[in-house]
């Protein structure tokens, strides 16, 4: 039993017949991954969507959102002075704590794993407002690693109402850690909606993007792997592009400076590499679509990459997204250079490897997946209104 099955008549705030669903944006991949969700909730007739954007990567996710017709109802300003996780986890908490008073929300939605998500849980938690996860039940088993990922969505897993997992493995990971069955559901990754959403469009190619026969588009920005682990696998990738002259390289920085500041330093003054500044949603899809191969440390593209055919070797020792892996479509290779060069290497040298890991597969969803969870919480929440569900 939790808090939302207890609720009696007149207890759940309603305003002008439609429940206020106060949805929680904090980086670029949750706006991708929350732009369905909000579009969604905006066009049923039961709620609406109050968006709360948390600043953490303010720039990027405004841009995000746009791209989703979405406006923030409100920006929290947190003022951070320098950046550590307990400096971010005590001030989203202080202004959740009176952004919650005020809105009296139905319920709070996040998604994913970031420090916003497992501080926004509690805040919904402390004040028995239902909280909704995203992404829910990706897990390594590991504590630190990814860093601080893993044990955020944990949190999340323990304080969440319901639980909205991309695929089957991710279920069975919530249920194993003792989430209610009727609390959880399959409903893919809404990262797939997005995608499939923009790529349905003409998308020209990025600036930068290099005309050549065979590009590779990578990205790295793994907490954990800043400092040698980055540098190793950028070196990595830096030699197989010398050593195929038909490669070509698209790196997109992230705007974290222990990201992007080894990959100007590592990859610049190459004649066929491009390393590029953050790039909007639908040139990262146009990237997508025109690449030969992806090298990346990213969740999201190891969920987008395989649904376009594009074979993908993962920067990482590991992934909370095996699905990928066992579809043949995804390698994990790790950061070591000579592993990632070779990787590299191989996919080139090898056409029947190539072609085995371009099959598009769709491991995590359909595209439906916002309908599927707006579905869902309306079928949760309405319930515990008579008044709502009579209608
Ligand atoms: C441990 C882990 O894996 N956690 C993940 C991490 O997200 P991530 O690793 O996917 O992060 P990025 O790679 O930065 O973003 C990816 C998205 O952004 C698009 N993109 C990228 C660069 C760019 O220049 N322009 C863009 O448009 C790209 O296509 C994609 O859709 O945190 C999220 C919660 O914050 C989690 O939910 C998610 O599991």
């Amino acid at each position: 039993m939790n808090e939302l099955t207890s609720l009696k008549k007149g207890e759940v705030r309603l305003t002008k017949s439609k429940l206020c669903c106060l949805c929680i944006v904090g980086t670029r991949p949750e706006a991708i991954k929350m732009g369905p969700v909000i579009a969604e909730l905006n066009r049923s007739d039961w709620a609406f969507p109050y968006v709360v954007t948390t600043g953490q990567h303010a720039d990027v996710v405004e841009g995000a959102l746009k791209d989703f017709g979405v406006v923030p109802s409100r920006r929290l300003d947190l003022e951070r002075r320098n950046g550590s996780l307990n400096e971010l986890f005590g001030k989203v908490i202080a202004e959740m704590d009176r952004v919650i008073d005020e809105v009296r929300p139905d319920c709070v939605i996040a998604q994913g794993d970031t420090t916003s998500v497992a501080v926004v849980s509690l805040a919904a938690f402390h004040k028995n407002v239902p909280f909704m996860h995203i992404e829910a039940g990706l897990r390594t088993g590991k504590l630190n690693d990814p860093y601080p990922e893993e044990l955020n969505r944990r949190i999340a897993g323990l304080t969440a109402s319901m639980h909205f997992a991309p695929t089957s493995a991710s279920l069975n990971n919530l249920l194993r850690e003792g989430v209610v069955p009727g609390d959880c559901l399959v409903t893919g990754n809404t990262g797939i909606d997005a995608l499939l959403q923009t790529a349905a469009h003409k998308l020209p190619a990025p600036k930068g993007f290099p005309n050549l026969p065979r590009v590779i588009l990578a990205t790295a920005h793994r907490r954990e792997s800043f400092g040698a682990p980055i540098e190793n696998a950028l070196r990595g990738i830096r030699a197989a592009v010398d050593r195929h002259d038909d490669l070509g390289l698209f790196f997109v920085s992230h705007p974290n400076p222990n990201a992007h500041e080894p990959a100007r330093r590592i990859l610049g003054g190459h004649p066929r590499i491009v390393v590029t500044d953050a790039i909007d949603y639908a040139d990262m899809v146009a990237a997508l679509k025109r690449c030969w191969i992806v090298v990346t440390d990213s969740g999201g593209l190891q969920e987008e990459a395989p649904a376009l055919g594009k074979p993908v070797l993962v920067l990482r020792n590991t992934t909370e997204r095996p699905e990928a892996v066992r579809a043949g479509a995804v390698r994990v290779v790790g950061t070591n250079s000579a592993a990632v060069s070779s990787a590299i290497s191989q996919l080139c040298d090898d056409p029947a490897l190539y072609a085995r890991m371009s099959v598009p597969v769709f491991p995590y969803g359909d595209g439906q997946a916002a309908k599927r969870i707006v579905a869902a919480m309306r079928a949760r929440l309405v319930r515990a209104i008579p008044a709502l569900s009579a209608a």
